[in-house]
C-alpha cells in the first residue's frame, strides 16, 4: 500500500484554535489517515503519574493541600474515589475543575469492624500505592480491580508491607501473602516499617508504593531492592522529587536502596506537568507524517520518562527543538520530522534503544513505520503492564504484515516504511498505549481500524477527539492549537 503523498507546506498560514468536536466515537474506530503533514500545537493534560503520587502525598500528609493541574481520567477518577473511600476529602475548586482541595486522612485507632472496598480498574498506580495507604487506615479495606488487573503482580508491594508489619490476607482460604488481586489489608492505624528487602524487578511500583507511605511508619523505612536493575528508574526518581518537596528526608545515595526517616509529610500547594509519556503519540505523528507538533509548557526539568522523547526521536530522524518561555521553568518542545526532496516522510530506524519502559509502545509504532530496524531492549517487565506488551506488539505488528522478533525482554522490529503495512483491524487488550500505537499507524497507513478506542480515557481522556482534530486540520493546511481533555 502506497503511503499518502504529505506535501511540503511552504507558505507560513494564521494559527486556529480547534477544540475538539463531541462528534461519538465508532467502535472499532477508523484511525485518521490525513494527506498532508500535521501542523499542530497540542495542549496535553497533566501526568498520570504526578496527579497519583501528589494525590497520596496530600492524602497522608498533615495538613490540607491544593493540587494543580490535576489529569481527570479514569486513573485519577479511581484513585480520588479511593482516597475518598479511606477518609479523604477531596474537593475541585469551584473556578478550576483541574485544582483539588485534599484534606487528608484523619488520624485513626482500629476499628476493624469497618470494611471499605476500593476499586483499582486497572489503575497500577492505584493497586501498588493503595494498599500502604489502607494498612495506615483503621479499616479493613478489600482492594479489587479489572480482569486485567487481577493477573498483574502485586507480591513484591504486599510482601514488603508484611516486613513493615502489616496486615494483608488472601480473600479465598490459602494461607500466605497474597500474590495478586483480589486482597484484604487490616488496617490497625500504623505500621512498624523499619528494614524491607524485596525483588522490584517487576515494577518500579513496588517501590514507588512504600516510599510514598514510608515516611508515616513509625520507624520510617530502610528499602533495600535485591534484583539486577530497577525497572522504570525515572518513575522512582520522580517518588524521591515529590516527597522531597513535601519535605520528607529521604536517602537514595547508596544504588538499590532508600532510607526514609519517619515523621511528617508536609502538604503544600503543588503542580502537576503535562503528561510528557501521553505527548509521545502527538510527537510520533510529526515524525510518521513528516509534519510539526509543538507541545506547550514542556518542562524545563523533570522527572519524567517522557522527557527522553528529545533523545529518542531524533533516532528515527527527527528534529527536536526546546524553546524555553523566559522567566518561566517550562518552554515549547518542537518535533519537526524529516522528508525527501518530494514530500515523503522519511523515517529511520532506531537502532538499538532500551529502557523505554511505558514509552515502548509508541516508539514500536515508529519502528514499525521505519526504514531499518529498532531493537528495543530491556522492557521484560512490560509483560506485567495493563497487557503483555510484548506479546501484544508482536501479534499487532504481525497483523499488519510487519516483521518483528519477541524475545524474554526485547523486541527486534524491521520496517519496510509505510507501504510495507497494510490495512487491520486493530486489537487494544485494554491497554491505552496499544490504542495509541494503531493510532500513530493509522496515521500513514490507510485503513486502519481500532477495537476499543475508549480504553485511551485511562490517561487520555477524548483521545479519539483530539486525535481527529489535529488529523482533520492537517487538511486545512493552517498550523492549529489543538486542546485536550
Ligand atoms: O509509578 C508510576 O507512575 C509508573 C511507573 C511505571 O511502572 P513500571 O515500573 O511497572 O513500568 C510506568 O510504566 C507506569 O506507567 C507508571
Ligand atoms: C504501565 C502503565 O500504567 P500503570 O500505571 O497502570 O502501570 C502505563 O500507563 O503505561
Amino acid at each position: 500500500m502506497s503511503s499518502p503523498p504529505h506535501r511540503n507546506r511552504e507558505v507560513p498560514q494564521p494559527m486556529t484554535t480547534m477544540r475538539h468536536t463531541d462528534t461519538p466515537v465508532l467502535d472499532p474506530w477508523p484511525a485518521p489517515t490525513p494527506t498532508q503533514p500535521v501542523d499542530a500545537t497540542v495542549h496535553i493534560p497533566g501526568s498520570k503519574s504526578l496527579t497519583n503520587r501528589y494525590l497520596v502525598l496530600a492524602a497522608l500528609s498533615d495538613r490540607p493541600s491544593t493540587v494543580h493541574g490535576v489529569l481527570d481520567s479514569r486513573d485519577s477518577r479511581l484513585m480520588i474515589e479511593a482516597l475518598r473511600t479511606l477518609g479523604v476529602a477531596i474537593e475541585p475548586d469551584a473556578d478550576r475543575p483541574d485544582t483539588v482541595q485534599v484534606t487528608p486522612m484523619p488520624e485513626v485507632h482500629a476499628e476493624t469492624a469497618m470494611e471499605r472496598t476500593v476499586d483499582c480498574g486497572l489503575a497500577g498506580t492505584v493497586m501498588r500505592f493503595l494498599p500502604p495507604v489502607a494498612a495506615l487506615t483503621g479499616y479493613t479495606v478489600t482492594i479489587d480491580g479489572d480482569p486485567e488487573a487481577r493477573v498483574r503482580p502485586m507480591a513484591p508491594v504486599l510482601e514488603g508491607l508484611v516486613q513493615a508489619g502489616a496486615h494483608v490476607e488472601r480473600l479465598d482460604a490459602v494461607s500466605g501473602t497474597p500474590t495478586q488481586l483480589p486482597l484484604r489489608v487490616r488496617g490497625n492505624g500504623f505500621v512498624n516499617g523499619g528494614e524491607v528487602t524485596i525483588d522490584a524487578g517487576g515494577s518500579s511500583q513496588f517501590i514507588s508504593a512504600l516510599l510514598l507511605a514510608g515516611a508515616r511508619f513509625r520507624h520510617g523505612l530502610h528499602l533495600r531492592h535485591t534484583g539486577e536493575r530497577t525497572p522504570s528508574p525515572e518513575h522512582v526518581g520522580m517518588t524521591v522529587s515529590v516527597l522531597r518537596q513535601a519535605g520528607v528526608v529521604v536517602d537514595d545515595t547508596t544504588p538499590g536502596q532508600w532510607v526514609i526517616a519517619p515523621g511528617p509529610i508536609s502538604g503544600g500547594e503543588w503542580t502537576v506537568e503535562s503528561d510528557l509519556s501521553n505527548a509521545g503519540p502527538y510527537l510520533c505523528a510529526a515524525v510518521a507524517t513528516g509534519g510539526t507538533v509543538r507541545i506547550p509548557h514542556w518542562p524545563a526539568h523533570t522527572t519524567q520518562i517522557g522527557d527522553r522523547w528529545r533523545e529518542i526521536l531524533p533516532r528515527f530522524g527527527a528534529t527536536v527543538t526546546f524553546t524555553p518561555d523566559p522567566g518561566t521553568e517550562h518552554g515549547t518542545l518542537t518535533v519537526a520530522g524529516s522528508r525527501d526532496e518530494s514530500g515523503v516522510p522519511v523515517v529511520t530506524g532506531g537502532g538499538e534503544i532500551s529502557d523505554t519502559a511505558e514509552l515502548a509502545p509508541t516508539v514500536a509504532a515508529l519502528a514499525a513505520l521505519a526504514q531499518g530496524e529498532t531493537h528495543l531492549t530491556k522492557i521484560g517487565h512490560l509483560r506485567g503492564h495493563e497487557t503483555d506488551r510484548l506479546s501484544a506488539l508482536t501479534a499487532e505488528i504481525r497483523r499488519l504484515g510487519g516483521t518483528i522478533e519477541e524475545h524474554p525482554d526485547r523486541l527486534d522490529i524491521t520496517g519496510a516504511g509505510p507501504s510495507g503495512l497494510t490495512a487491520a483491524q486493530m486489537e487494544t487488550y485494554h491497554d491505552h498505549r496499544m490504542a495509541t500505537f494503531a493510532a500513530v499507524i493509522g496515521l500513514v497507513v490507510p485503513g486502519v481500524s481500532i477495537e476499543n478506542v475508549g480504553t485511551t480515557s485511562k490517561t487520555m481522556p477524548r483521545f479519539p477527539q483530539a486525535w481527529s482534530t489535529m488529523a482533520e486540520t492537517a487538511e486545512t493546511s493552517a498550523p492549529t492549537t489543538v486542546i485536550h481533555g
